[in-house]
């Protein structure tokens, strides 16, 4: 877990990405990696992120985990896939369990005290903090930083080239997830050049 997190800390953007059709994998696998980002967070949000998530893991330099997991059965998919972290966008005690036991790292999506304190029953040392614009943002991770000061925050939602370097300049927080650098529309008309500027500009701006 901690040389993911180490990983992870060091890109300090997670790609949060929804994928219709598996086939686009490869070529924004080639994007991401191109644009200095080689990491994805794919949401099982469609029927493709199994295949997508497989077609991803060929490239050995893209950091693969898979998103948006509201069971077990979707967590061994994604696993089987080659996923190499789970992120949910709740709390969800089946899927964390079945984290923890076959160490696979989590982020589990909190946003209030408690569920941190379900992540300390567990010793899961960071929270994916979910929708953080509108849950309150980098106020909220403050005043949650309080009683929890060694929990870390991966903030996601609303989180954009705009915001991203106010949340990364607190140092709760590892990395922010988002998808401004690889939204639906720009994999869907298969834009992935501009899908490698973009993130080739994060990459720049978070330096
Ligand atoms: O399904 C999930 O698990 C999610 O994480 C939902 C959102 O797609 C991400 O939070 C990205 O949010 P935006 O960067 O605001 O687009």
């Amino acid at each position: 877990m901690k040389n993911l997190l180490n990983q992870i800390a060091e890109i300090k953007i997670v790609p949060v990405i929804k994928i219709d059709n598996a086939a686009d994998a490869a070529p924004l696998a080639k994007a991401l990696i191109a644009g200095g980002l080689p990491v994805a967070e794919v949401t099982f949000r469609t029927e493709a992120a199994e295949e997508a998530i497989r077609e991803m893991k060929k490239f050995p330099e893209m950091l693969v985990g898979a998103g948006t997991i509201t069971s077990v059965e979707q967590a061994k998919k994604a696993c089987d896939a080659g996923a190499v972290f789970l992120v949910t966008a709740g709390f969800n005690r089946a899927v964390t369990e079945f984290a923890v036991e076959n160490n696979i790292p989590i982020f589990p999506g909190v946003c209030t005290p408690t569920e941190i304190m379900y992540l300390l029953e567990y010793n899961l040392p960071v929270a994916k903090f979910f929708p953080a614009e509108q849950y309150g943002g980098l106020s909220t991770i403050k005043a949650l930083s309080g009683p929890f000061p060694n929990m870390k925050f991966m903030p996601t939602g609303g989180i954009s080239d705009k915001n991203i370097l106010d949340y990364l300049a607190n140092p709760q927080i590892i990395a922010c997830g988002g998808s401004w650098m690889v939204k639906d529309s720009l994999i869907n008309n298969h834009q992935f050049d501009e899908i490698q500027r973009l993130a080739a500009d994060a990459v720049q701006l978070v330096k």
